[in-house]
């Protein structure tokens, strides 16, 4: 199965915080893929240099066999994101923004006004589609994006987060769109916190930390027999802390 996204030696470098350290990476096709890591990981700046929007100090991330940054064209089009902290156009409706994103994006106009309409239903967002951007909740900013990032019909899907804020309708509605969209052909890699949504969502992921890969492969290559809970807290080093942390925060030891 040819990779619809190769990292390949990715690394950047904030002062000097090694953010992400030579990283290599491969999403086969037609799979929903999982990054996970602990805070600070690197996971953010990996999506954000895999998808063009911040440029690597070495290595190259090719989309379908396009290089992001020799070719950003061509990959871009292939390509929906949703990065973090996304800036949106919050002075149009979500429907105008999405309109908008669809012209940006070449798609017929016709095209344009049915796909918005489903994915606005289908996103919960269809008795808001006349709402101002602004005035939505995060949650609701969440969908518009991911619905912006969809309307082109890429053939990879880049996510960060995409469940951040959701509720648990919305939720279902994006599994059920993600995994529809994995089983035709298209490729999802989306980072998360929530390992029991990795776990039940995801074919394949990886677990980064300080900037590395530690472990990458299928679900079950991954967890090893664990859970992926247990698995993740094993590669990346969980400690709990003694009893006497925080131990001022305890009640009875409080001064009053
Ligand atoms: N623009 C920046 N300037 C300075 N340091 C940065 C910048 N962006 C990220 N970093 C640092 O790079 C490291 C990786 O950050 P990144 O946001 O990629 O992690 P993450 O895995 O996405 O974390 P989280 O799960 O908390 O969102 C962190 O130590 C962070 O402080």
């Amino acid at each position: 199965m040819p990779s619809a996204l190769s990292l390949i030696g990715l690394r950047k470098t904030f002062g000097s915080k090694r953010a992400v350290d030579d990283l290599n990476l491969e999403v086969r096709a037609g799979c929903l893929f999982g990054l996970v890591g602990p805070n600070g990981a690197g996971k953010t700046t990996t999506l954000s240099m895999a998808t063009g929007l911040l440029r690597p100090d070495a290595g190259t991330a090719i989309v379908l066999g396009h290089d992001v940054w020799s070719d950003p064209a061509r990959a871009k089009a292939l390509m929906g994101v949703l990065p973090d902290g996304l800036r949106l156009f919050d002075r149009l409706s979500g429907g105008e923004l999405l309109h908008y994103v669809g012209l940006l994006r070449r798609v017929p106009p016709a095209d344009i006004a049915s796909r918005s309409a489903e994915l606005l239903e289908a996103l919960g967002l269809a008795e808001d589609a006349d709402t101002l951007v602004v005035e939505y909740s995060a949650g609701m900013t969440k969908k518009i994006g991911l619905a912006c990032a969809l309307i082109h019909a890429p053939r990879l899907l880049v996510l960060d987060e995409p469940f951040e804020a959701v509720d648990p309708v919305s939720g279902e509605a994006i599994r059920s769109i993600l995994r529809g969209y994995a089983d035709s052909g298209g490729t999802v890699v989306m980072s998360s916190h929530v390992m029991e949504l990795v776990e039940s969502l995801c074919d394949d992921l990886a677990v980064v930390a300080q900037g590395r890969v530690l472990a990458t492969g299928t679900l079950d290559e991954v967890r090893a027999g664990s859970s992926l809970q247990s698995r993740f807290l094993e590669l990346v080093g969980f400690h709990a802390s003694g009893q006497e942390a925080l131990a001022w925060l305890r009640s009875s030891s409080g001064s009053s």
